[in-house]
């Protein structure tokens, strides 16, 4: 059998604010690293951050992670909403309480709003939780990277961003190493 590319790029934004909130960005990667047509790369330290939106809640953890893949940009969204109802999200109150919110923030150089997906995510620039974590892991070479270079420096001084907890993860083997 042929081996399946897996060579576009693609940056996602994990956050969660319910349960034991460490164990659910894990089983989201890990999930989504067991997709033969993903593999999740790299990954930024966890933070723990205020709500954003929507502020009667507990604090959030997030992080980035970067993929390869072999999906195109709507077939990789289904696949974070396939992941998010694994993990029992429910939808209830916008920006509210959730186990597990995966966003893709961006793929490749791809620019797009066909309404179920608008790439780059359409509130990562204003987002210091989204936009901290990122610029941990984003390569330089990546088509996006001076504009989020540009973001992160807006976002500055924004506050209630923590670093929480440095990973170690390990390519190939669905977990952080200890
Ligand atoms: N880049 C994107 N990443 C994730 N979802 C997206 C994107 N673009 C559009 N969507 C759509 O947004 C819908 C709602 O997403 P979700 O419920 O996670 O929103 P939210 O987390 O409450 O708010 P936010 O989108 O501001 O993070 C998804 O079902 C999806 O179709
Ligand atoms: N700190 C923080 N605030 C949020 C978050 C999040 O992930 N972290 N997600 C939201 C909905 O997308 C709304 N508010």
């Amino acid at each position: 059998m042929n081996a399946v590319a897996v060579n576009n790029t693609a940056y996602i934004g994990l956050g969660s604010n319910l349960g034991d909130r460490e164990q659910y960005l894990q089983k989201a990667l890990q999930r989504l690293d067991e997709h033969r047509l993903i593999q999740v790369v790299r990954c930024s330290s966890i933070y723990e951050t205020e709500p954003v939106g929507y502020e009667e809640q507990g604090s959030f953890l997030n992080m980035a992670a970067m993929l390869r893949t072999g999906l195109e940009p709507r077939l990789l969204l289904e696949e974070l909403l396939r992941v998010e109802s694994s993990l029992g999200r429910v939808r209830q109150i916008r920006y509210g309480p959730r186990t597990i919110d995966l966003d893709l923030l961006m793929f490749e150089d791809a620019v797009m709003d066909t309404g179920s997906l608008t790439l780059p995510h359409p509130r990562m620039h204003e987002r210091a939780f989204v936009l901290v974590p990122l610029m941990e892991i984003v390569e330089e070479e990546f088509p996006g990277f001076s504009l989020i270079t540009e973001w992160a420096v807006s976002a500055q001084g924004k506050e209630g961003v923590k670093l929480w907890k440095q990973t170690n993860w390990q390519p190939g083997s669905g977990h952080f190493a200890n």
